[in-house]
């Protein structure tokens, strides 16, 4: 910032990184940028890193911030730009690996070595960076590239462009004006590499596409597929008229099998992000009829909001389209369904399991249900398989109990063959290129260990027999191969696609229909110039002498037909003697072996009662030995009161009876949890663990103190952890513990699963805001919080001198309206919620926060009502709260512990020692209980207590 003179509002921020970019959130994660740029007649000091903070350093030329503190921040700056730079070096290294490869024509790892030394050498012949002035730019020298003498640069121009890089790794490219004007340079032969001669070069769209296909071409020459199967050829369908109507990403696309009124294979494309004039997301709908090679936009009734990363799946004569991302701060849950036969939209009412809304997630149907896995949800992955029956329209939470795909976003599911196959993702950090495979007959996952690529942001789709995987990030990898995977053997193949050298496929979509597979849109983004989408291309698999004469397993048209039916297979119950029902019952819950999601039911004789069982760890209930299987050893016997000579014999019934949806979390875990301690051998009466009831406080569930105490739940890692916030449908988990019996009532609650403990939770149309992990948050308090907001405060000072983060002053401001509160607090982090919160509810300019010991910070002769909301007592403070009234008195609403037993007398003595104690302060007060609330049970035979004593001047 030297240099500069501060005669206009400055700011360092902190801010994201607004690539947006998938390379750079994958290789430059978490990397800081610092720079200063200029919007309008405002410049900007920024620190780009995740998480965005923007503070005033100076206005009107005036410093707002002292020296220390600037220098600390430049200083900051200058150690995350040290670190950035050092990612960026990386980076580069990446690229100009790709740029030898095209100016050799060698396979990139060749020469991977001495592309370091070449980097080396030509970062120390850039060193040092200094600002060089040009001709009417202000522009700083840092890097560049000059493909003619192959050294790495970047050019950051601070009067037009902040800075923005090149690269091929990823499904989007950062091109800043200033490196494009040096890849210009060069392609033209230009021998004038200057930094000046840059600068002052201006770039026409037709150059910028160039370079964009210049690093397509880069992508397409590094990929060599080992074991190659074929090539395929690849037809262009830009001929399409209006085919820029299908210029678009993060879109959904679904087969219309041929009917009535379409004839002709067909597929619907809706959504994404797009359009020919102005780009933005879409919500309108796209024919592309495939014979016909027909482009048509179409009109359809009530469309729902514009989105992007959707999905849409066809059930029946509906296209299905659910959640998305309405825009950058909207996240869609909801549920819209297209009737195709009347191109029109309706909005059912879904019920059943909270299902929170995400995007980038992945669905499919099958059945009549939709399965969807994962995505994102704000900064949350989620990991967790929602399914939708669209009959009921209901929503269910499966929970497994063995390992389950990690949580993750951008990833893909087909399902054939009654499996659900999910591939790929990306979680923020890590690429996947895992194979998960559910049986949906026995929801039971595994993994399947194949050969195969991380990927992300790529397509799946079903044809010839084989999932065709094909595109995604990052782009090195996956131009133009495209993989198959045979679902009936479980292998690989691998070959590439002749696709032309400018289309990127990254967020687009392919849909197999036959054994063609058809792909609409897809594209790279660039930070400069906005999105390059592709064309439309269809891709004739049979060409390739691999799958020449390999029948079709599945055309698309069974695929995706609808079929409402129940699953018919067989299930297998467990019958028990009458007499021992019960026990019996008791026991397959605890185990979790009970499949609550079907009726028990009697027996034809009458005598006996079959009870569902779950399928566990894919065993074979069939051939299985009722009596091992229940783990009925004698011990066992004893402990769980069964006869150990009771008779068990397994059913098997031919039609399952219908399921039922899976409500209570309680019962969702124990059939979660319990194969997982069986097989790991740990004794079952580890379930009495988990919890029957919890506390939710926003996306944190609480449970209570007792739960999942012993040490065998946390050697499982994350899992345990990760099943238990799916089945609250909350992405934090934390412990109750009681709270600290200190003087500033620390909460501690540990925390299982999840980041950090801070919380939102607003109640009674008031935010209280904390974190959970540090102050205390009795939810059992709210009814009194309601009677302090619901008196009238009008034109009344009070003071609390036990504020935490809020409890009572809350109410006190926002609800009874009171014209000013005193807050005393000693507990930092409590005096960190509390500011926020007044400044959250928009009160804090009718507060007074008195930071310290109440002894010493509490007003005198002020207040019309005093609080003072301290367990299990406040007595000590009374002295002081009846200093802080008024002369002619007022209110002290005084909260203890209370036995119930001993109710009045406590009211008493409160009474009693009030009198002495203002007699002793010299007031003549009338004082009395005028209420008494009972707030909460505290413990076994203890209240927790709130007496209102009046406080009335005896002239009065
Ligand atoms: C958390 S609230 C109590 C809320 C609730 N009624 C309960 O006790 O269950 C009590 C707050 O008073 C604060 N506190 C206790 N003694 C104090 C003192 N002498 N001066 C200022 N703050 C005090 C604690 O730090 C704590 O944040």
């Amino acid at each position: 910032m030297e240099g500069h003179s501060l005669d206009r509002q400055f700011y360092v921020q902190l801010a994201p990184f607004t690539i947006v970019s998938e390379t750079v959130a994958l290789s430059l994660h978490k990397c800081f940028l610092f720079g200063i740029t200029s919007a309008r007649r405002r410049i900007i000091a920024a620190v780009r890193c995740t998480i965005r903070i923007e503070t005033p350093i100076a206005k009107d030329g005036q410093l707002l911030v002292s020296e220390d503190y600037l220098r600390f921040l430049v200083q900051f700056a200058n150690e995350k730009m040290l670190s950035n730079s050092q990612r960026i070096e990386r980076f580069f290294c990446a690229f100009i690996n790709q740029v030898e490869g095209l100016v050799h024509k060698e396979a990139p790892d060749s020469i991977c070595e001495a592309n370091k030394t070449q980097v080396a050498k030509s970062e120390t012949q850039l060193r040092p960076r200094s600002i060089k002035k040009s001709k009417g730019c202000d522009t700083q020298a840092r890097k560049f590239l000059d493909l003619e003498r192959r050294q790495v640069g970047l050019l950051l121009r601070l009067d037009e462009v902040e800075a923005s890089f090149f690269g091929p790794n990823s499904g989007h490219v950062g091109v800043s004006k200033s490196f494009c004007g040096m890849e210009n340079v060069s392609s033209r032969e230009c021998k004038d590499t200057s930094l000046e001669a840059v600068c002052q070069l201006k770039l026409s769209l037709k150059d910028q596409l160039t370079i964009l296909n210049t690093a397509a071409q880069v992508h397409q020459r590094t990929v060599r597929p080992s074991n190659e199967r074929g090539r395929f050829k690849c037809i262009q369908l830009n001929s399409l008229k209006a085919s820029e109507l299908l210029y678009r990403w993060g879109h959904s696309a679904c087969p219309l099998p041929p009917s009535s009124s379409m004839p002709l294979s067909s597929l619907l494309i809706f959504g994404g992000y797009g359009g020919s004039i102005k780009q933005g997301r879409q919500n309108d709908l796209v024919l592309l009829t495939i014979e016909e090679g027909k482009v048509q936009s179409i009109d359809a009734t009530n469309p729902p909001v514009a989105r992007m990363g959707h999905t849409a799946c066809l059930v029946g004569q509906d296209m299905v389209v659910i959640g998305g991302r309405k825009d950058p701060s909207k996240l869609l849950g909801d549920v819209c369904v297209l009737r195709i036969d009347k191109m029109q939209w309706t909005y059912p009412k879904v019920g059943g399991a909270y299902f929170p809304p995400r995007h980038r997630h992945a669905a499919e149907a099958f059945g009549g249900k939709i399965y969807v896995f994962g995505g994102l949800n704000n900064d949350s992955v989620l990991g967790d398989l929602f399914l939708l029956d669209t009959l009921q329209m209901k929503w269910e939470q499966l929970i497994f109990a063995e390992l389950m795909p990690p949580p993750r976003y951008s990833h893909s599911i087909a399902i054939a063959d009654k499996k659900l196959f999910l591939y790929g993702g990306f979680d923020g950090r890590k690429v996947y290129g895992d194979l998960w495979l559910l049986d949906l007959n026995f929801l039971h996952w595994r993994t399947v260990v194949l050969e195969s690529i991380p990927r992300f942001s790529h397509s799946m789709t079903f044809a010839v027999g084989h999932l065709v995987i094909l595109g995604g990030c990052p782009l090195t990898k996956h131009a133009n191969a495209v993989s198959f995977l045979d679902v009936e053997k479980l292998e690989w193949v691998h070959g590439a696609v002749d696709f032309p050298s400018e289309s990127f496929f990254v967020r687009h979509s392919a849909t197999g229909i036959g054994d063609t597979i058809v792909i609409v849109g897809g594209g790279l983004s660039c930070y400069a110039f906005g999105i390059k989408f592709s064309p439309p291309f269809l891709v004739d698999l049979p060409v390739s002498p691999y799958f020449a004469g390999r029948h079709k397993v599945k055309e698309f048209a069974t695929l995706n037909k609808d079929h409402y039916e129940e699953n018919a297979r067989g299930v297998y119950f467990l019958r028990v003697d009458k007499a021992h029902a019960k026990v019996c019952k008791d026991h397959l819950k605890l185990l979790g072996r009970l499949d609550s999601r079907r009726k028990s039911t009697a027996s034809e004789d009458g005598m006996h009662i079959l009870f569902p069982l779950v399928a566990a760890n894919g065993c074979d209930l069939g051939a299985a030995d009722p009596r091992e299987m229940l783990e009925l050893n004698k011990a066992q016997c004893s402990i769980c009161a069964f006869d150990c000579h009771i008779n068990l014999k397994m059913v098997k019934l031919e039609a399952g009876t219908p399921l039922k949806p899976l409500k209570d979390p309680h019962e969702m875990l124990l059939k979660a949890l319990s194969p997982l301690l069986q097989k790991h051998k740990y004794p079952v009466s580890l379930l009495r663990e988990i919890p029957k009831r919890w506390e939710r406080l926003d996306d944190m569930a609480i449970l209570p103190a007792e739960s999942f105490t012993s040490e065998c739940w946390s050697s499982f890692g994350p899992v345990v952890w990760q099943m238990v916030t799916n089945c609250f449908s909350v992405n934090r988990l934390a412990r109750q513990a009681r709270i600290k019996p200190n003087s500033t009532r620390d909460s501690n609650l540990v925390l299982l699963y999840g980041h950090d403990g801070w919380v939102r939770h607003r109640e009674n149309g008031i935010l209280y805001c904390f974190d959970a992990t540090k102050c205390m948050f009795s939810s059992g308090n709210i009814s009194e919080k309601l009677r302090m907001a619901k008196l009238d405060c009008k034109g009344e000072t009070v003071v609390d001198l036990f504020a935490g983060i809020g409890y009572f002053v809350l109410p006190f401001l926002a609800k009874a309206k009171a014209k000013k509160v005193y807050a005393c607090e000693w507990n930092p982090p409590a005096l960190d919620a509390l500011r926020y919160n007044l400044d959250a509810n928009a009160v804090e300019d009718r507060a007074v926060v008195l930071e310290g010991d109440n002894q010493v910070t509490a007003p005198q002769g002020v207040a019309d009502r005093v609080c003072l909301g301290l367990l299990p007592t406040s007595e000590h403070c009374w002295g002081v709260a009846l200093k802080a009234l008024r002369p002619d008195g007022g209110v002290l609403h005084i909260h203890g512990n209370v036995k119930d037993t001993e109710e009045q007398q406590w009211v008493d003595h409160v009474c009693s020692s009030v009198e002495v104690l203002s007699r002793n302060e010299g007031r003549s007060w009338n004082v009395h209980a005028a209420h008494v609330e009972r707030v909460k049970w505290y413990a076994p035979h203890v209240r927790h207590l709130v007496v209102d004593v009046k406080c009335v001047s005896k002239g009065d």
